[in-house]
């Protein structure tokens, strides 16, 4: 039994099901989840229509179009034609091997926990009592505010910002650290805060939401630095958390703390008396991506069918789909810090590329991370057209332990941005590894 059909849990069923065991999925909402629907789909669709400079009607049809509006009859459909047997409504474990869907018992050998995550809300004074969207309704409701307050400067936040800017709205991102994508390297966020400002977006960093109030049909903010935005929207993108409680959990014996995902181990197993229970997706804590809750899913899957697998999260991307895109992989100079990692850092503009002259765009850099002591690569950060696409290279690079030496004598395309990383890792080679050749 799957409980919880978005991403991960599709993804299980359906494998599981074409190699012939007996599935049942259970989803209380769409099957398919969060992403195509609410999330990664509607989201990249209106950030395409604003680099094409659409129109916010145009933008929105071609949005719903794309989420199929919002209707898992095709998802639904594709999954009964691989074998699975879809059950809708509430699941909540009663214990091991036991699964209760809206009053109906439903037994299994397997348990795979699928269930996705949900928006925090910021702990400000009078929020509660103020309109306030997520992102489910920032990317589903055709309306365009004239003015947008974000809350939080992250991925969301700033996918966001950028979107309601290009159309037109007059957007505010108050945003509690002191830059925006915090958890990656601090020249990325700079790039994004600067494109942001050139779209007239006002960035509040370094001050929380403190106080929220309804002034007529509109939101007067007061925030922790003494500043105030009188705004006719709110939209809060201040973090998600993984979806754990009242699912029964507990009745396995699982230990769960609001806030933090289900343990597990590295075959995607959660560590419980009688076994038989696994976990993918945003409900680990680890996976934050669709493209890593598919990842877990996999594992699930080959251990579920028999053949030992072993998760290996070093070299998963975190990619922000913004004009700059800013794409992150593998140790942030941040976590380095943290772990105590001697880092050599090596960085190029995209300006010197000839692909800038091209585009007519000099912005965006980008920089990579080598482990002094292991003379490895082990991270990277880019800010810059299409680096969602031209960095994966380096994810290879990281999952594979690539020598640097090796990677310094690979030839790119001439005038391509993937160009940019030569210099850098001839010097990353250079300074590691002793090769002759210099930048
Ligand atoms: C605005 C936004 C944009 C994003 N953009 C991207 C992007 O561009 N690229 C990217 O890789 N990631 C992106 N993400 C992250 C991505 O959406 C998630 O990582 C991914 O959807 C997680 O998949 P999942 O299967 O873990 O959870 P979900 O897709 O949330 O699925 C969980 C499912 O479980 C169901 N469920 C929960 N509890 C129960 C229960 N008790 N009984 C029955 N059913 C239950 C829910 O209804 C839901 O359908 C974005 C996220 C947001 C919020
Ligand atoms: N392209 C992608 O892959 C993609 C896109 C969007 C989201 N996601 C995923 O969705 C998840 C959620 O993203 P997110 O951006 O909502 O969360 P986040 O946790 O990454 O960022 C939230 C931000 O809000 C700020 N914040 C928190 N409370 C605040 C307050 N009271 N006032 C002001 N600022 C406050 C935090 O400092 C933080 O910077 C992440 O796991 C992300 O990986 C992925």
């Amino acid at each position: 039994m799957v409980l919880g059909g978005g991403t991960a849990g599709e993804h299980v069923a359906a494998g599981l099901a074409r190699a012939g065991r007996d599935v049942a999925l259970v989803e209380d909402h769409l099957v398919g989840g969060r992403s195509p629907y609410f999330a990664c789909v509607p989201s990249k669709s209106l950030l395409m229509s604003a680099r094409r400079g659409e129109t916010w009607e145009l933008a929105v049809a071609r949005r719903d179009r794309l989420a199929a509006h919002r209707a898992d009859d095709r998802a639904a459909a594709r999954l009964a034609e691989d074998g699975v047997t879809v059950v809708r409504g509430r699941g909540r474990i009663l214990g091991p091997g036991l699964v209760d869907v809206d009053g109906t018992e439903h037994a299994c050998d397997d348990l795979v926990v699928c269930t996705g995550s949900e928006p925090v809300l910021p702990p400000a004074d009078g929020l509660p009592g103020v309109p306030v969207w997520t992102s489910d309704e920032a990317l589903s409701v055709p309306d365009l505010p004239r003015r947008l307050v974000v809350l939080g400067g992250g991925p969301v936040g700033c996918e966001m910002a950028q979107v309601y800017a290009a159309f037109g709205s007059q957007v505010s991102v108050v945003e509690a650290s002191g830059r925006l994508l915090t958890a990656e390297a601090p020249f990325a966020g700079e790039a994004l805060a600067d494109s942001l400002r050139r779209m007239g977006v006002d960035l509040r960093l370094g001050a929380a939401l403190a106080l929220a109030e309804r002034k007529d049909a509109c939101v007067r903010l007061w925030l922790s630095d003494g500043g105030t935005i009188d705004a006719d929207r709110v939209l809060s993108a201040a973090g998600r958390r993984p979806r754990v409680e009242g699912l029964g959990l507990e009745t396995l014996g699982v230990a769960v703390v609001p806030g933090e995902g289900v343990p597990v181990d590295e075959t995607c197993a959660v560590p419980c008396a009688g076994g038989g229970v696994w976990a993918a997706g945003d409900v680990t804590g680890v996976a934050r991506t669709a493209h890593a809750a598919r990842y877990q899913a996999r594992v699930v899957l080959s251990n579920l069918l028999g053949k030992r697998r072993e998760a290996d999260y070093r070299a998963i991307p975190r990619v922000v789909h913004t004009t700059p895109t800013v794409y992150s992989v593998g140790v942030s100079p941040g976590r380095a810090a943290e772990l105590g990692i001697d880092l050599v850092t090596a960085g190029y503009d995209l300006a010197a590329t000839a692909r800038a002259a091209v585009e007519a765009d000099d912005r965006g850099r980008v920089e990579l991370y080598a482990d002094r002591a292991r003379g490895l690569l082990i991270g990277a950060t880019a800010a810059g057209l299409y680096a969602e696409e031209w960095m994966s290279e380096i994810a290879l690079a990281i999952r594979a332990e690539t020598p640097l030496s090796l990677l310094a004598d690979v030839v790119h395309a001439f005038p391509t941005y993937g160009e940019s990383i030569e210099a850098p890792l001839r010097d990353l080679a250079g300074r590691l590894c002793g090769t002759a050749e210099r930048p």
